[in-house]
């Protein structure tokens, strides 16, 4: 029986960095998770335990603080120095993957100002994934545990019933999901400045919410399709957006047991099971996805 190697790739997961930049005016703190993943020839170590072609997860992990001293800027330019880093430098590793999630912290203000190193950490985390194959890069940004809610202007009624289905109709109902979204950019994105990653990401994730906002929704579903229709009509950059939505139910208490109505302002907010709403919307023609959701 002959049995071989499949694929196969390693490294160090969940690197915890935060780097404070020390202005004169005030520090900023730029606080990391970053994965990083390598492939290539690495069937000695695996066949062997031959390991002259293996870079340590350990080295790896050093190189993400070492990159860091020289400053970290936006997370999608980071990941981009990495992963070049690690293929170019490496001679067995063909491909890198970088997988960087950024906890965002807002400044304090005291009295009105702007606190000068006193900071508060914020909802949602920005998220972004470079791969690289030492010739073409890809990058796909994003968000993760983005809380939203709408108390009205969501309905789902119309859906197939069969003897299971107890679920009643309703034309008004809060709508609330907490939004894991992944955009992947166009073009080559090599050479693009730490400014114009920072403004893609705002101007994505504006777009986002604004469609939640905007949206009279007939399902989850449907808000989902809006969304990144609405991000990939605003960013030319972009080509395609990756959605997973969890409904995050909330259900009417009936309060008739105390002799109580409850005009759509008492809700039990359950917390499991949720529907889960996933879906891709593409810019026609969208260049091949090659290694940007390795
Ligand atoms: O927006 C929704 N989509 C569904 O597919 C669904 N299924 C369900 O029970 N509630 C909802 N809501």
């Amino acid at each position: 029986m002959a049995i071989h190697l499949g694929g196969n790739q390693y490294g160090k997961a969940e690197v915890r960095l935060v780097r404070v930049d020390r202005g004169a005016e005030r520090h900023a703190v730029t606080d990391l998770n970053v994965t990083t993943t390598l492939a290539g020839d690495l069937e000695a170590t695996h066949l062997t335990g031959d390991n002259s072609g293996v870079l340590p997860t350990d080295t790896q992990k050093n190189t993400v603080y070492a990159f860091a001293r020289e400053g970290v800027g936006e997370i999608e330019a980071f990941g981009l120095r990495l992963a070049r880093h690690f293929v170019d430098t490496t001679p067995t590793i063909t491909r890198a993957r970088v997988r960087l999630e950024q906890y965002r912290w807002e400044r304090l203000t005291v009295d009105g100002q702007p606190a000068h190193h006193s900071f508060a950490r914020a909802a949602g985390t920005r998220t972004a994934t470079v791969a690289y194959d030492g010739s073409t890069a890809w990058v796909v940004s994003g968000v993760a545990d983005l809380t939203l809610l709408n108390t009205t202007g969501s309905e789902f009624h119309g859906f197939h019933r069969d003897r299971f289905t107890t679920l009643p109709e309703t034309d008004d109902r809060i709508l609330a999901t907490a939004v894991s979204a992944s955009w992947r950019h166009g073009g080559d994105p090599a050479d693009r400045a730490d400014a114009a990653w920072a403004e893609s990401f705002r101007q994505a994730h504006r777009h986002l919410l604004e469609a939640f906002a905007d949206t009279h929704s007939l399902s989850l579903q449907q808000t989902l399709h809006a969304m990144g229709e609405r991000v990939l009509r605003h960013r030319e950059e972009l080509v395609e957006v990756r959605l997973a939505l969890p409904n995050k139910h909330h259900f009417l208490v009936d309060l008739e047991p105390f002799g109580l109505d409850n005009p759509g302002e008492v809700f039990f907010a359950a917390d499991r099971p949720y529907g889960l709403i996933e879906g891709t919307v593409l810019r026609d023609g969208a260049p091949d996805p090659g290694l940007a959701w390795w």
